[in-house]
């Protein structure tokens, strides 16, 4: 069973027993995860809050709510649907790169007409939630040019939920991810609806391992499909110049299982093990950035413009 250390108070630290899923603070996580040593974290740093707009803490998916209720559902209709085959089936065709062409820039504000329905921590159009990430992230790390474009751009592939991508159903899009092809996790929220997926009944895919080798390394396994690896696969294929360490952050930002609770760590390699202490430095702008605060989008544009221009070309195949 996962332990996950619990953080989020400062001064107040407790080792919890995995209840259902993980619900950890911030930074440091079980495996003895911890930032880079070399990184300067800003002394004016960036405060979480204890509490997300709901007057909820963030993500609790136990707190009775007429919000959680959907995010419940939401997350019954993921876990039974997604399967290896379906994974295969969604990276074959959204890899051809055919639907259309546009900017990044085009494509953020694309998202104005977009809300994720597995979020109990926002309600707000998804491209407040880029600019309050990459805006707090760019606070506290203000030389990391590529770490404020990658919290720019990070959930663009929630796009797949419009008609012109194909209009795929929020459970296809946005959530948490988990590895497919071997035992799906505890620490995975709602764990309980993975027992009506047909990769259930399968005895291969349900050990440890699965079909994997042990420190195979992440580019290796399937993850559950959604908006991060659709974007990654857009920024890869288009040629992008982000740093590695950004490109895994927007293929693997929904993979709380790992970055949250630790667990899967036993695929990673010694290249996803350096990439993932990046991860968990933005994650915890992802997540504590969320609020109902706005940030002036015009005033900023012109930055994440210039941002756009040094490290993708101008019409992005999609
Ligand atoms: O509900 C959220 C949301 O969809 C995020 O974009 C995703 O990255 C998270 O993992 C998920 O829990
Ligand atoms: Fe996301
Ligand atoms: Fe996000």
């Amino acid at each position: 069973m996962t332990v996950c250390i619990d953080n989020s108070l400062p001064g107040d630290s407790q080792v919890v027993e995995n209840k259902n899923y993980c619900d950890t603070g911030e930074l440091v996580l079980d495996g003895g995860f911890t930032v880079p040593a070399d990184t300067v974290v800003s002394s004016g740093g960036f405060d979480a809050p204890e509490i997300n707009a709901f007057g909820h803490t963030f993500r609790d998916y136990d707190v009775e709510s007429l919000r959680n209720k959907q995010v419940e559902e939401f997350y019954r209709m993921n876990h039974i649907n997604q399967t290896y085959e379906f994974v295969k089936k969604m990276r074959d065709e959204y890899k051809k790169l055919d639907k259309l062409e546009m900017s990044i820039w085009e494509c953020c504000e694309l998202l104005n007409e977009v809300v994720d329905e597995s979020d109990p921590d926002l309600d707000e159009p998804q491209i407040e939630h880029l600019l309050q990430t990459a805006e707090a992230i760019r606070k506290d790390y203000p030389d990391e040019d590529w770490l404020h474009l990658t919290a720019l751009i990070h959930d663009l592939g929630k796009v797949l939920l419009l008609p012109r991508f194909g209009e795929l159903p929020q459970w296809a899009v946005v959530g948490d991810t988990h590895p497919l092809g071997c035992a799906f996790d505890e620490s995975i929220v709602h764990h309980k609806y993975f027992k009506d997926n047909p990769d259930t009944n399968n005895p291969a895919y349900q050990t440890k391992n699965g079909i994997y080798e042990e420190g195979c390394g992440l580019e290796n396994v399937t993850i559950s499909w959604g908006h991060d690896d659709y974007m990654y696969l857009v920024a890869k294929e288009n040629g992008t110049t982000l740093p590695q360490a950004g490109l895994f952050i927007i293929r693997y930002h929904s993979f709380y299982p790992l970055h949250r609770c630790g667990a899967y760590k036993h695929l990673m390699n010694e290249e996803d093990v350096e990439n993932l202490k990046w991860l968990q430095i933005f994650n915890k702008y992802d997540l504590y950035s969320k609020s109902k605060v706005r940030v002036d989008v015009e005033k900023v544009k012109p930055y994440y413009q210039s941002l756009i221009q040094k490290y993708f070309p101008e019409k992005l195949r999609w």
